[in-house]
C-alpha cells in the first residue's frame, strides 16, 4: 500500500540542485495526497523562471516509481513562490521582493537591451517584474518598450500623491523619459538626478514584485551611490562585450559592488554581443571580437558566468521599434534573453539561500 510517509521518504532523495538539500526538507513539497495508487503532490520551487524545474519534476516521478511502487500514478504540481530575504524596514518598496541592479563599466554596450529582455524574460516565465530605468542622464527603456509618448498617471494614496507605473507586455515601468522630454535629462547635474530617482523609490507605485530590474547609468558615479545607499539591492548583474577594454570596465563595476560602504553581492557576468549570427545562417557563430574574455573575468573574480548573447541586427532593430527580443517570437535571441532570465533567478535564489540580507541606510 502506498502511504503519504513513503512518498515523502522517497522525495527526500531528490536534491534541489542549486540550494543543495533535498526538496521535502526545503519544505517545497506541498498538498501532498495518496488515494490508491494515485499520488499528487505540489513542488513550489523558489522561482518560476527556475532552469532546473523539468529537471526537479522528472527526478520526484522516478524517485516515486523505483521507491514506492512503479505502479503509483503520480500527478505533480510545480509551481513558484518567489523568496525574499529583506530584513529593512521596508520603508522604501515596500512590496518588492528582489531588486536586482544592472550595470555596466561603460555605455554601449547593451545593459538596457538587457535589463528590458531580462524583465521581460522573468515575466514570462510567471514572474511579477518591474523596470526602473535609473539611466537618468541617457533613458531609453521608454524606447525599448515603444511608450515614449506615454505619460505615467498620479494616484491619490493617503493623502499623498504617487506615480502609477506605466504597464507595457506585462511589466510596470518607470523612467525619467516618460515625465520629461529625453533631451532636458542629458543636462541634469548630479544633485538633480540623485532627487529624482528617490522619487522612483518613494513616490512611485510599484506594488507588489517579485523582482525589480534597475537599469543603471553606465560607469560608477553618485547615482550608483545614491542607490546603494537608499535601495536594499539583493544583487546586481553586469554586463560586458567581448573586447579587451570592455572586460577592464566591466572589472571595475564588479569592484565597485564590492567597496565596503556598496556592497552588493555581484549575482554574475553576461557577454552581449558576445558572437554575431547572421539572419539567413541562425546556426553559425562568428566570434569577431575574440572569445571567452568575460567568462575568464567572472572566472578571475569567482562569480556566476551568466552566458552569452549574440550580436543580431534584429535585437538592435527591435529596441528601435519597441518590440524587444522576448516579445518577438521569430527571434532567434529569444530564447537566449529566456535562459538568461533563469541563470539570474537560479542564482537570486542560491544568494538569497546562502548570504545574507543587503544592509541600507534607513529613510525617516
Ligand atoms: N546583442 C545585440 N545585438 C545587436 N544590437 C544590440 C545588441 N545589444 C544591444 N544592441 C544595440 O546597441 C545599442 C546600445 O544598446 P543599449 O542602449 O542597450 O546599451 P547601453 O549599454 O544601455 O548603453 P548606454 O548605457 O550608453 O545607454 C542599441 O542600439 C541596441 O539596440
Amino acid at each position: 500500500m502506498i502511504t503519504k510517509e513513503s512518498v515523502l521518504d522517497a522525495l527526500r532523495n531528490v536534491d534541489d540542485p542549486d540550494l543543495r538539500k533535498d526538496i521535502v526538507t526545503l519544505g517545497m513539497v506541498k498538498d501532498l495526497s495518496v488515494e490508491g495508487n494515485q499520488v499528487s503532490f505540489t513542488v513550489e520551487l523558489t522561482t518560476p523562471a527556475c532552469p532546473m524545474k523539468d529537471m526537479i519534476e522528472k527526478a520526484c516521478l522516478n524517485a516515486v516509481r523505483m521507491m514506492v511502487s512503479k505502479d503509483a500514478e503520480v500527478h505533480i504540481n510545480m509551481t513558484a513562490r518567489v523568496v525574499s530575504n529583506r530584513r529593512d524596514r521596508q520603508d522604501v518598496l515596500p512590496g518588492v521582493k528582489n531588486i536586482i541592479a544592472v550595470a555596466s563599466g561603460k555605455g554601449g554596450v547593451g545593459k538596457s537591451t538587457v535589463s528590458v529582455n531580462l524583465a521581460l524574460g522573468l515575466a514570462a516565465q510567471g514572474a511579477r517584474v518591474g523596470l526602473m530605468d535609473a539611466d537618468i542622464y541617457g533613458p531609453s527603456i521608454p524606447i525599448m518598450l515603444g511608450i515614449r509618448d506615454e505619460r505615467p498617471k498620479m494616484a491619490d494614496v493617503n493623502g499623498k500623491g504617487m506615480i502609477v507605473p506605466v504597464e507595457k507586455f506585462g511589466i510596470k515601468t518607470m523612467s525619467i523619459g516618460l515625465l520629461i522630454d529625453e533631451k532636458q535629462a542629458v543636462i541634469w547635474r548630479g544633485p538633480m538626478a540623485s532627487s529624482a530617482l528617490k522619487q522612483f523609490v518613494t513616490d512611485v507605485l510599484w506594488g507588489e514584485l517579485d523582482y525589480l530590474i534597475i537599469d543603471l547609468p553606465p560607469g560608477t558615479g553618485d547615482v550608483h551611490l545614491t542607490i546603494a545607499q537608499t535601495i536594499p539591492v539583493t544583487g546586481a548583474v553586469v554586463v560586458s562585450t567581448p573586447q579587451a577594454v570592455a572586460a577592464a570596465d566591466a572589472r571595475k563595476a564588479v569592484m565597485m559592488f564590492k567597496q565596503e560602504h556598496i556592497n552588493i553581492p555581484v549575482l554574475g557576468v553576461v557577454e552581449n554581443m558576445a558572437y554575431f549570427t547572421p539572419a539567413e545562417l541562425p546556426e553559425n557563430k562568428y566570434y569577431i571580437f575574440g572569445k571567452g574574455g568575460a567568462a575568464k573575468m567572472a572566472d578571475q573574480f569567482e562569480l556566476p558566468f551568466l552566458g552569452e548573447l549574440p550580436l543580431i541586427q534584429s535585437i538592435r532593430e527591435g529596441g528601435d521599434m519597441g518590440i524587444p527580443a522576448v516579445i518577438d517570437e521569430d527571434s532567434p535571441a529569444r530564447a537566449r534573453f529566456l535562459e538568461l532570465a533563469g541563470q539570474v533567478a537560479q542564482q537570486l535564489a542560491i544568494r538569497n539561500a546562502t548570504m545574507a540580507p543587503t544592509q541600507v541606510l534607513e529613510i525617516n
